[in-house]
């Protein structure tokens, strides 16, 4: 997606540790504009698919699956919690994940209530870097019974062949853009064609 790419080379800084900071429109402050099309994207992508509930992760990706819900018929939106809370009650699916950004491992929790058996699941995350995020969400998938129907991604750091090994295994993963390589000495970008 060819506005997304210049957003992240306008805007987007890359820091030591194959980290890229796109906070001044992805995950801090949210260009809602951008979001929209996003799901535009995604909604063109995944056309033809039956996909009634869209899973995502805390934080980042809340907003993002939020307004893309909005091209997928207003399929409800279900967030994998990292911490257990009061107000997570009654059974629920657990796993854990190796958070990249935190670099420690966090639970991650949904309640039974909200992923079935039978479901139809879009997974929908700002980004894709090992893949260990998603794999947390396809096993939560798995134990309910639900079929992931597709994934979509904004910013895939292909070098890092998370997408790679979710596409060998089978997975339709649509990212968005995906950087190839990127340098914090130069803050120079590339990205997949
Ligand atoms: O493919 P991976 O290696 O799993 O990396 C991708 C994950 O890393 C980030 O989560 P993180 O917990 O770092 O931050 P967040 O709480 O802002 O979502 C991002 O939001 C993805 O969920
Ligand atoms: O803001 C972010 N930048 C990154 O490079 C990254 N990788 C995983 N999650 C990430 N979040």
């Amino acid at each position: 997606m060819k506005e997304l790419e210049e957003r992240i080379r306008l805007q987007g800084t890359v820091k030591p540790g194959n980290v890229l900071k796109v906070d001044a429109f992805l995950n801090h402050q949210c260009d809602v504009e951008l979001f929209d099309h996003m799901g535009a994207a995604w909604a063109e992508h995944f056309a033809g698919k039956t996909i009634n509930k869209i899973l995502t992760i805390e934080a980042s990706g809340i907003g993002i699956a939020c307004v893309a819900a909005r091209h997928f018929g207003n399929a409800p939106v279900v967030f994998a919690k990292k911490a257990q809370s009061i107000n997570l009650d009654g059974d629920q699916y657990t796993t854990t994940v190796y958070s990249f950004t935190k670099q420690k491992e966090f639970p991650v929790i949904v309640s039974k209530r909200y992923l079935n058996e039978g479901d139809h699941v879009l997974l929908l995350d700002d980004f894709l870097a090992n893949g260990k995020a998603l794999k947390g969400l396809i096993n939560l998938c798995h134990d309910a019974g639900a079929t992931v129907e597709g994934i979509g991604i904004a910013v895939e750091k292909g070098f890092q062949g998370g997408g790679d090994e979710l596409r060998a295994a089978g997975y339709d993963v649509d990212s968005l853009a995906i950087v190839e390589s990127m340098d914090p000495e130069t803050g120079t970008i590339e990205f997949r064609s």
